[in-house]
């Protein structure tokens, strides 16, 4: 891009617009940069090395009013932990960076500490430095984190080919649904405490889907994988590009808990529902394309390790690069209202 006018403003731009203008750089053969959900180059003992950041900016990704400092913490290093299970890796270690205004208590800190370190130690990640600034408003928290991968098994968005399935590892559409609520809880006063809680506890304290991830990137016959934080249609929308394939999404095929729907019920209809879970965010659960011939025997195998199923909600056609969403199996178009980070 030439360089713009001083009127111009980077709010007249989208986030992939402004990632472009760093992108183009020349990086080593075998090695991966920009545009997945790790950078990956060649690592110790023949393994792929990863490695992936992430911002938590205050009022933009959190507030301070409707987030306690221990789920604060977990989540910052989850939404990292989540980068590396989908590329089929295992993360080894993190970096953490923290702006803070000098207000903030020793006691939130600590609380934020607690929440963080308890899940690097529940899957023993160690943290091996980072940065300390002060901020002169909000706080920023970053995380980089690093991982392994045996070339065999990571997984990338170019990977779907046409007459795969596509399928996500649980639920959708909780964690807007909490976002919902925590904005404007008066709305949503005859929700039952139990669903309200399950909702919230969906949106402040993520699960990496770990385990699940390592072993999908250890199944020859899934191919492309993506976590689901932007919002499920957007982050499909990644891998049909970078696959150059066309992808359908059947919205009525669409995994819901019972907490969500009962939330849906408040203000709209069943495809409302399904509108709103294919294009709220971050939900971390894992979206993966699997070829059509392995799928039956990937759901059982996969229900027998995790006690779960897997959801086919989907289908990788020709190339084409764009989505399509259907409902009953008729093309319905979905109102795309994703977070924005600027236009
Ligand atoms: N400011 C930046 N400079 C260089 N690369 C960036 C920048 N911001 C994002 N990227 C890269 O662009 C790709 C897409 O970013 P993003 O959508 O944030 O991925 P994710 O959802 O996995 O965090 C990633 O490969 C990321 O590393
Ligand atoms: C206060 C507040 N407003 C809005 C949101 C919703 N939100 C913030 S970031 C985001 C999407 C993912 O964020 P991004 O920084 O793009 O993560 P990445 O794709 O880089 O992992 C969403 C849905 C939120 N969590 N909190
Ligand atoms: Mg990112």
């Amino acid at each position: 891009m030439a360089d713009s006018p001083s009127s111009q403003k980077i709010s007249d731009l989208s986030e992939e617009e402004i990632i472009r203008l760093f992108s183009g750089s020349s990086i080593p053969r075998g090695a991966m940069g920009i545009g997945d959900d790790c950078a990956a180059s060649e690592g110790p003992g023949g393994l792929e090395r990863l490695i992936s950041t992430d911002l938590l900016v205050e009022d933009v990704h959190f507030r301070l009013d409707s987030i306690n400092a221990e789920d604060l913490g977990h989540k910052a290093l989850a939404v990292n932990i989540s980068d590396i299970a989908a590329m089929g890796g295992t993360s080894d270690g993190y970096f953490l960076s923290l702006a803070l205004p000098g207000m903030v208590s020793i006691n939130w800190l600590q609380r934020f500490r607690n929440g963080l370190t308890d899940l690097a130690q529940k899957y023993d990640i160690p943290l091996l430095g980072g940065d300390t600034t002060r901020s002169e408003s909000h706080i920023m928290i970053s995380v980089t984190i690093m991982g392994i991968v045996n070339p065999d098994s990571l997984k990338l968005r170019s990977m779907a080919e046409p007459g795969d399935r596509i399928c996500v590892t649980g639920p959708l559409g909780d964690s807007v649904a909490g976002l919902k609520i925590l904005s404007h809880p008066h709305k949503y006063q005859s929700l039952s405490d139990n669903h309200r809680k399950k909702l919230i506890q969906r949106h402040c304290k993520p699960d990496p889907a770990v385990y699940e991830g390592k072993w999908l990137g250890q199944q020859d016959e899934v191919h492309a994988m993506i976590d689901i934080s932007d919002g499920l249609l957007s982050d499909v929308r990644h891998i049909a590009e970078q696959s150059d394939c066309k992808i359908e999404i059947a919205l009525d095929r669409l995994p819901l808990t019972p907490a969500f729907e009962a939330f849906c019920s408040i203000e709209g209809t069943d495809k409302q529902a399904r509108e709103l879970a294919a294009v709220g965010g971050e939900d971390y659960q894992l979206l993966f394309s699997v070829a059509e011939s392995h799928i039956s025997d990937l759901k059982d195998q996969f229900r027998e390790k995790f006690g779960k199923p897997l959801y086919d909600i989907g289908k990788v056609t020709k190339r084409e690069p764009r989505i399509v969403t259907l409902w009953d199996g008729s093309p319905v178009e979905v109102n795309e209202q994703k977070f924005k980070h600027f236009s």
